[in-house]
């Protein structure tokens, strides 16, 4: 669960630009702000606000631990560390059988300035340091690495973060969980990302894309904390983070009353490859439940065009009797194409590969998901030259949505899903400018990026989505809202792609069963 939440005593949040979103700060712009503030307030203040803000989190949340461990690194990060140490000290001085230590296995000698002065204050407030692992501890602190992780972790902070992550004590993380890259949310050492105990994150004075993408959500444990240390920041975001879901909404449909089906948007879904068109494989149900989740979103009319012959087209579907189904051909033959949001792919096979330059023509709002990406694999590799096609759809100002999962991005970029996933919002980035199309990057904390966009982080969903068929929800789902779309620039087609992933999100968070639920448990 997220709690992104100021801690009791800090402002209110910050306007977002939109409604439900958040700015989150890479490294770059954490630190021109970090340094914005230290600039204007006395020597220490951030470092001193750190300290308190990780010492206070971790009494509310903790109340009990009389043993605290705290593991310090070598930078800020440590100092942090070290500041919350000589407060929990204090904080705990009367009570019987209570202990605060420090574990600093990269030593003290060469600390920067603000955390000499933290550790000074530790010292001088009676905090014992310690050169073993508190394996007593009740509850741990994370002060390890911070910020200033970008690199592979090995030697003995690679042993020191081995042991503190396979500990199952609570643990508190602070920025960051140590291990995490604040970019990008990849993980740099070979030590378990998931923790065995509980955990929290205390993300300081901004938050960072890398909690909320990648390893980001597994790592940071339950809940991540935010407190701004209060400095407000109004740079421009490095990324957004989308909290909440504000689509579908019903309400609102029903309060339209003078609306009619054709008023509310088409959507024609491409895909669903028969057993006799695929060499016995048949997807078909892909291609339903793409609709399906385009009809449960509101699209006042969805159309399945079935890559099949029209003998093997079953006379509806059962579950969603108002999805109007025909042949691929007789779909693609009609004015449809022009008039609805293709939704292009599910399910699709080899058989889509025909229908590709086709779909890319005669299709002005067109969104490709799984085969059709893989269809299109040629047009985008690094080497090829855009066919006039796809330069056509520029020309004429049609827009394209992209929906890979990892492994279809890295066949899009030429490369491998190790590469994609260790920078999510680079690759999201990078194929939405290449193609010049919007981009969600599907897994953990899903990427949507177009160009000239901020990108927008979901930090919705959980791993119960990561089962068949929830793809072709997804895919539904951004046809239906786009379905439902006036306005047509890049950054409200991203954002209204967002919403339906967000959407795509939410569509967990409520289901309460210890059974996990199947795609079409999620729509029905
Ligand atoms: N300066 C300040 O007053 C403030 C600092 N803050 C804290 O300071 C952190 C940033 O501090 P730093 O910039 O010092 O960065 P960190 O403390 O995150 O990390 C820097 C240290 O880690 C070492 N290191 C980095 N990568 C390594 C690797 N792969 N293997 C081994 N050692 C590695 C560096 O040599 C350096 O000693 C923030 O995350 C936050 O926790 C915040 O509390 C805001 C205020």
């Amino acid at each position: 669960m997220l709690q992104i939440l100021p801690l009791p005593g800090d402002g209110p949040p910050r306007e977002a630009a939109r409604p439900g979103r958040r700015p989150l700060y890479g490294v770059a712009v954490s630190r021109a702000i970090e340094q914005r503030a230290a600039a204007t307030l006395p020597p220490h203040t951030l470092m001193q606000r750190a300290g308190m803000a990780v010492a206070r989190l971790a009494r509310a949340w903790q109340p009990h631990a009389r043993r605290v461990g705290v593991i310090a690194g070598a930078g800020n990060n440590g100092g942090d560390g070290w500041y919350a140490a000589a407060l929990l000290h204090r904080h705990l001085a009367d009570v019987p059988g209570a202990a605060v230590c420090v574990w600093a296995p990269g030593g003290v000698q060469r600390l920067p300035a603000d955390a000499r002065w933290a550790y000074e204050a530790a010292v001088a407030a009676g905090v014992r340091t310690v050169d073993t692992p508190p394996d007593d501890a009740e509850l741990l602190v994370d002060a390890v690495f911070g910020l200033g992780l970008a690199r592979p972790v090995e030697g003995v902070w690679r042993d020191t973060l081995r042991w503190l992550h396979a500990q199952a004590t609570p643990t508190l993380c602070v920025d960051l969980p140590s291990g995490l890259d604040a970019d990008t949310g990849r993980w740099w050492v070979d030590a378990p990302v998931a923790p065995r105990g509980d955990r929290l994150t205390l993300s300081l004075l901004t938050l960072k894309p890398g909690l909320f993408t990648g390893m980001g959500r597994a790592a940071a444990g339950e809940a991540i904390w935010f407190d701004d240390l209060g400095v407000p920041a109004d740079d421009a975001p490095t990324a957004w983070l989308q909290t909440t879901a504000a689509w579908p909404d019903g309400a609102a449909l029903r309060r339209a009353h003078a609306s009619h089906k054709g008023s509310r948007g088409d959507v024609l879904v491409i895909g669903g490859q028969s057993p006799g068109a695929g060499a016995g494989v048949g997807m078909g149900g892909a291609a339903l439940l793409a609709g399906r989740a385009a009809l449960r979103a509101g699209a006042g009319r969805v159309y399945v065009g079935l890559l099949a012959e029209a003998r093997d087209l079953p006379p509806c579907d059962p579950v969603q009797p108002a999805l109007m189904l025909r042949t691929a051909a007789a779909a693609l033959g009609s004015e449809l194409p022009q008039r609805a949001v293709v939704v292009a792919g599910c399910g699709g096979g080899d058989a889509i590969h025909a229908h590709l330059t086709d779909l890319l023509a005669r299709c002005p709002r067109l969104v490709l998901d799984a085969d059709a990406l893989n269809a299109l694999g040629p047009i985008a590799a690094p080497s090829a030259s855009c066919p006039d096609v796809w330069r056509e759809r520029h020309t004429r100002g049609w827009w394209t949505v992209l929906t890979p999962h990892p492994l279809e991005a890295a066949r899009l970029l030429g490369t491998d899903v190790a590469q994609v996933q260790a920078d999510r919002p680079g690759a999201a980035r990078t194929l939405a400018k290449r193609l010049n199309a919007t981009v969600v990057l599907k897994g953990s904390g899903s990427v949507t990026a177009a160009p000239g966009v901020t990108p927008i982080i979901n930090g919705g969903g959980d791993g119960a989505l990561a089962t068949a068929g929830t793809g072709d929800v997804l895919a539904g789902l951004i046809g239906a809202r786009l379905a439902a779309l006036d306005a047509t620039s890049p950054a409200d087609t991203a954002a209204a792609v967002a919403d339906a992933v967000a959407a795509h999100g939410d569509l967990v968070r409520h289901w309460t069963s210890p059974w996990p639920p199947t795609a079409t448990d999620l729509i029905a």
